[in-house]
């Protein structure tokens, strides 16, 4: 019999929160290679701040996270993000008076990559980021991080804003990345569908706390679990 393999991602006994009170409490998750896995719950679950003390733009309180089996403790978020543990946040990294072929050439990205997920920004190349649509806007922020190559790539709200359609293009590339390059994914998402049809596993994060954690499947087919990850019910 063969173990599973090494998780790329290994986060034990994570608390984290704001002046000195704790918003999430002793969590622990892996992502594997080829993976992806959704991080559910209802807003203030503490989502978002989980994927901040993983890519230490928070400080933890306590806990470890272990990014390729090394501690991450002690190094700058940039560092972190260069050797492969890439944070999308939800404010997309798009600058404004950049057009969209800059975007691809700073930091020595990988454009062919970029191009090859979102054949569409090709023909927008030439267009101020200010000037997209939201949706487009969303396109380039996931083309851009997807064409640094993570090894995980954590993405806090894909949906945000956007209209079903645009969500229907970009969770497949989700998937696609992370079957093709072997890479983990860490899905923050609202909507639970949508991330759980992507997914392999997911947690459920409810107030600070994890109160499930299953297969994509098993949580699809739970309507409990799709209830409280929208209304924070604790009754798991
Ligand atoms: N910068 C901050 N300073 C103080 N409190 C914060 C800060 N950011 C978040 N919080 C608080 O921490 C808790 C968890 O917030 P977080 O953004 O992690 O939740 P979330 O599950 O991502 O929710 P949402 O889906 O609404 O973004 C909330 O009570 C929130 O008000």
């Amino acid at each position: 019999m063969t173990s599973p393999p090494e998780p790329l991602l290994d986060v034990r006994g994570l608390t984290a929160g704001y002046f000195g009170a704790a918003v999430l409490r002793d969590l622990s998750l892996t992502v594997g290679p080829g993976e992806v896995v959704a991080l559910l719950g209802p807003n203030g679950a503490g989502k978002s701040t989980t994927l901040r003390a993983i890519s230490r733009i928070l400080a933890p309180m306590s806990g470890t996270v272990l990014f390729q089996g090394r501690d991450v403790a002690g190094q700058k978020p940039q560092d972190i993000a260069r050797a492969g543990l890439v944070h999308m946040s939800e404010r997309r990294g798009v600058f404004h008076g950049l057009t969209v072929e800059e975007h691809l050439r700073l930091h020595r990205l990988d454009a062919a990559i970029a191009y090859a997920y979102f054949p569409e920004l090709r023909k927008l190349r030439s267009r101020r980021a200010g000037l997209l649509s939201g949706g487009e806007q969303q396109m380039l922020g996931m083309a851009r991080a997807l064409a640094r190559r993570p090894a995980v790539l954590m993405i806090d709200e894909l949906s945000k804003g956007l209209a079903p359609v645009i969500v229907e293009r970009l969770m497949p590339v989700v998937r696609a990345y992370a079957d093709e390059s072997g890479a983990g994914v860490l899905l923050v998402e609202q909507q639970v569908q949508l991330a759980l049809e992507v997914a392999d596993r997911g947690y459920v994060l409810a107030h600070g706390n994890l109160t499930d954690h299953d297969s994509a499947a098993n949580l699809l087919a739970d309507r409990e679990v799709l209830v409280s990850s929208y209304l924070g019910a604790t009754t798991l």
